[in-house]
C-alpha cells in the first residue's frame, strides 16, 4: 500500500505539515496549490524539503476551470496550464489534478471536454507529464465520476486518467458498480474521504466536514473495494477538507490520517478475501468482552476518600498487590484497583494530574494480540517493569496519556487476582449493595480529540460508534458519542467539551488533560440498591423537584413510581425498547463521577434527555468549591 496524504489536510505551515507526514508514516504528499503559494520558497525548495523528508510528491493540485470554454478563455486556459506545467518540474512531481469546471462560461459537451483534455495530455507528454480529471459533485456539467470516466476514455491518450475522490462519488450516491469496470491503468490517483452524515449544500459538506476513513459515516469501505477490485495499486491519498484539522494538533490527524487507511484497508481485505491488498497480516479487530477493571492512580489521603466512598457503595477490600502499595476492591463482577505506590507509572500519572483514573482493563479475545493489532495501527504499546513472578500485563497507551491493560481468558492473564493479588487481611466480602458489573466508562476530553479516539477504539475493537448527542451544560455544549462492541460487552462513552467551563471542560482543565471522569454500575434493581446505599449512609446527588413533575407528565408515569423516583433522586428515561433508572454519587474531586444505573428490557442509550438535569445538579453542588456556574 502507497499511502499519501494533500497538505490541505494538516494544520501549520508547510515546513510543520511535512514533518507531521512523514513522522506519521506516510509515503507522499499532494501539494495543495494554496500551500505552495502560501510557502516563501521556490518550488526546488519544497522539492528539497520533500525528498529531506523521505515523501514523494504524488500530485499537484487543483487546477481549476480549464475544460469546455469558449475562445478566447480557452486558449488563455492553457497558458496558466503550461505555467502550472513549469511548476510541477521544479517540484519534481508529474501529476496535476484538473477539476471538473464550474465555470459560469464553461459550455459543457463531453466531446468537447474530452477534445480538450486530449490536447492537454499532448502538451503534458511534451513535458513527460500526466493528467489526472477528477469530477467535482458540484461540477458545473461534470459531476459523476462516470461522466469524467466517458470524458477521459474519449479523451484517448496515454497521459490523460481518471482521478476518482470518494467524497465526491458518495456524497452523491453515485453507484459503486461502475468503478469496477475501469482498467486500472486508467485511474491515475485515488483519493479518499468520509464525512458526518449532515444534510446540506455538498460544496458546504466537502470543504468543512471531510474527515478520516473510519471517522464518518460514508460507505468508504464500500467504495475502497471496489477501487481494488480494478486491481489499482497507485497512492491511496487522503485529502480532507475540515476546519477543525486546520487547528488541530499537525501530529496528532497525521497519525490518525495513517490509522485511518490502514484500518481501511484492513477492513476491505477482510469484506472481500479475494482482493489483493498490499498490507503485512494483522491480527482481525478484537473482540472485548467487558471491562475487567478499572485503576486509580493516587496518594494515602485520596485512597481513603475513595475507600470512604466505596464502602458506601456497597464494595470491600479483597486483595492488595504481592509487590506494590494496590488495593483490591470488588462488589459483583466490578473490580477497582486503587494504587498508591510511590514509584511506577501510576505515582507519576498522579503527580501529573492528581487522583485519577489512569488505566482500565478490557476482556478481549486476546490481549497479546490487541496489542498486536493496535501496534500496527499505530498505538503505543506501554510496558513497565514488573516484579518476580507476576504478570506482564499487555497494554497500550490511550486518550489522556492513559493506559489500557488487556486480559484474556485463555492465558495466565485470566488469573491476575490469584497470581499478582493476595487476599487483604479482614476484609468483610458481605458489604453489597447489589452491583453487578461495569456498565460503562466514560472518557472526557477536548471536542477536537474525539474524532481521533472513535476512530481508535473502533479501528482496534470488533465495535461502532453510535450517533453523537449534544449535552446541554448552562456553560455550553458537550458532544456525546459512546463506542460499543459488537457484541454488547463493551461500552465506552465519549464526551467532547468545547470550553471550560462546562462540568466536562473543567475536568479537562483542573486534571490537566483528558481522561475517564466517570464510571456507571449495573444494578438488577435500582431501588433495593438506592435503600441499601441509604442504610449506608450514602448521599446521592440531590435533583431538582422541578425535573420530576416534568418526568412524570412526560413518560405518564404511575405517581407511585414517580414518587418513588423523586424520593430516591433517580433519574427514569425510556425508549421503544425499554426502561433506564440512574442514581448518582455527588461529584467528587474535580468532577469525577460514579452513576448506578439499572437498563430494563432492551433500552440501548445513555439516558442523554437526563444530562442537562444532572449536569445543573452537580454544579450545584461543586459550586462551594469554586466551580464557575456559566
Ligand atoms: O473543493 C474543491 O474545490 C476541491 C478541489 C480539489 C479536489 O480534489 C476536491 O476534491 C475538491
Ligand atoms: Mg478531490
Amino acid at each position: 500500500m502507497k499511502t499519501s496524504i494533500a497538505t490541505v489536510s494538516i494544520s501549520g505551515n508547510l515546513t510543520e505539515k511535512l514533518a507531521a507526514i512523514a513522522r506519521a508514516g506516510f509515503d507522499g504528499i499532494e501539494i495543495f496549490e494554496n500551500d505552495f503559494l502560501a510557502f516563501d520558497g521556490s518550488p526546488r525548495d519544497v522539492a528539497k524539503m520533500a525528498a529531506d523528508a523521505g515523501l514523494a510528491i504524488t500530485l499537484y493540485q487543483p487546477f481549476r476551470d480549464f475544460e469546455g470554454l469558449p475562445e478566447p478563455q480557452r486558449a488563455r486556459a492553457f497558458d496558466r496550464a503550461e505555467r502550472k506545467f513549469d511548476v510541477m518540474q521544479e517540484l519534481g512531481t508529474d501529476l496535476i489534478l484538473v477539476c471538473s469546471s464550474v465555470s459560469p462560461i464553461a459550455m459543457g459537451g463531453i466531446d468537447r471536454a474530452a477534445d480538450d483534455l486530449a490536447e492537454l495530455g499532448a502538451r503534458a507528454a511534451k513535458r513527460g507529464l500526466r493528467i489526472g480529471y477528477e469530477a467535482l459533485a458540484w461540477g458545473r456539467h461534470v459531476n459523476d465520476h462516470r461522466d469524467a470516466w466517458e470524458i477521459v476514455r474519449r479523451a484517448d491518450h496515454p497521459n490523460v486518467g481518471l482521478i476518482l475522490d470518494s467524497f465526491h462519488t458518495l456524497a452523491r450516491r453515485t453507484d459503486l458498480k461502475s468503478i469496477r469496470s475501469i482498467p486500472k491503468d486508467k485511474i491515475f490517483f485515488v483519493q479518499l474521504a468520509d464525512a458526518p452524515a449532515i444534510d446540506m449544500d455538498l460544496l458546504y459538506w466537502s470543504r468543512h466536514y471531510r474527515n478520516m476513513p473510519g471517522e464518518g459515516d460514508l460507505p468508504v469501505p464500500a467504495f475502497m473495494a471496489a477501487v481494488a477490485a480494478t486491481g489499482y495499486d497507485g497512492y491511496l491519498s487522503l485529502e480532507i477538507f475540515n476546519d477543525q484539522f486546520r487547528g488541530g494538533s499537525p501530529r496528532a490527524i497525521a497519525v490518525d490520517g495513517h490509522r485511518s487507511l490502514i484500518w481501511l484497508m484492513d477492513r476491505i481485505r477482510r469484506d472481500e478475501p479475494a482482493l489483493k491488498v498490499d498490507l503485512p497480516a494483522m491480527p482481525a479487530p478484537i473482540g472485548v468482552e467487558g471491562v475487567a477493571f478499572v485503576e486509580f492512580a493516587t496518594d494515602k489521603k485520596g485512597a481513603a476518600e475513595i475507600a470512604r466512598l466505596l464502602s458506601a457503595m456497597g464494595f470491600s477490600e479483597v486483595g492488595r498487590h504481592v509487590s506494590k502499595d494496590v488495593a483490591l476492591w470488588r462488589q459483583g463482577d466490578i473490580n477497582i484497583v486503587v494504587n498508591t505506590d510511590s514509584s511506577g507509572f501510576a505515582h507519576s500519572s498522579f503527580l501529573v494530574h492528581g487522583t485519577s483514573v489512569y488505566a482500565f482493563a478490557l476482556w478481549t479475545d486476546d490481549a497479546t494480540a490487541t496489542v498486536e493489532r493496535a501496534r500496527a495501527l499505530g498505538a503505543e504499546p506501554f510496558e513497565q517493569e514488573v516484579g518476580p513472578g507476576e504478570l506482564k500485563i499487555p497494554a497500550i497507551r490511550g486518550a489522556g496519556g492513559g493506559v489500557i491493560y488487556f486480559l484474556d481468558r485463555n492465558s495466565d492473564l485470566s488469573k491476575l487476582w490469584d497470581i499478582d493479588f493476595a487476599p487483604a487481611d479482614g476484609a468483610s466480602p458481605a458489604n453489597s449493595a447489589g452491583l453487578t458489573r461495569i456498565d460503562h466508562v466514560g472518557q472526557t476530553m477536548e471536542h477536537g480529540e474525539m474524532l481521533s479516539w472513535l476512530l481508535f477504539y473502533t479501528s482496534i475493537f470488533r465495535a461502532h460508534k453510535t450517533p453523537t448527542v449534544d449535552v446541554i451544560d448552562p456553560a455550553g455544549v458537550v458532544r456525546s458519542q459512546a463506542i460499543e462492541s459488537d457484541d454488547g460487552g463493551l461500552r465506552l462513552t465519549l464526551n467532547g467539551a468545547d470550553n471550560q467551563r462546562t462540568l466536562a471542560g473543567h475536568f479537562i482543565s483542573q486534571s490537566f488533560g483528558s481522561g475517564v471522569q466517570h464510571i456507571a454500575f449495573a444494578t438488577d434493581d435500582i431501588f433495593e440498591t438506592a435503600a441499601s446505599l441509604r442504610r449506608a449512609g450514602f448521599t446521592p446527588l440531590a435533583l431538582s423537584p422541578n425535573y420530576y413533575d416534568d418526568v412524570e407528565a412526560r413518560f405518564g408515569l404511575e405517581p407511585e413510581l414517580a414518587d418513588r423516583l423523586r424520593a430516591e433522586n433517580i433519574l427514569y428515561d425510556r425508549d421503544e425498547t425499554g426502561e433506564f433508572f440512574q442514581l448518582y454519587a455527588p461529584t467528587w474531586g474535580e468532577g469525577f463521577l460514579f452513576e448506578i444505573i439499572e437498563r430494563r428490557g432492551d433500552y440501548r442509550g445513555y439516558g442523554a434527555p437526563n444530562a442537562t438535569f444532572r449536569i445543573a445538579a452537580q454544579k450545584r453542588h461543586m459550586r462551594p468549591k469554586g466551580m464557575p456556574t456559566a
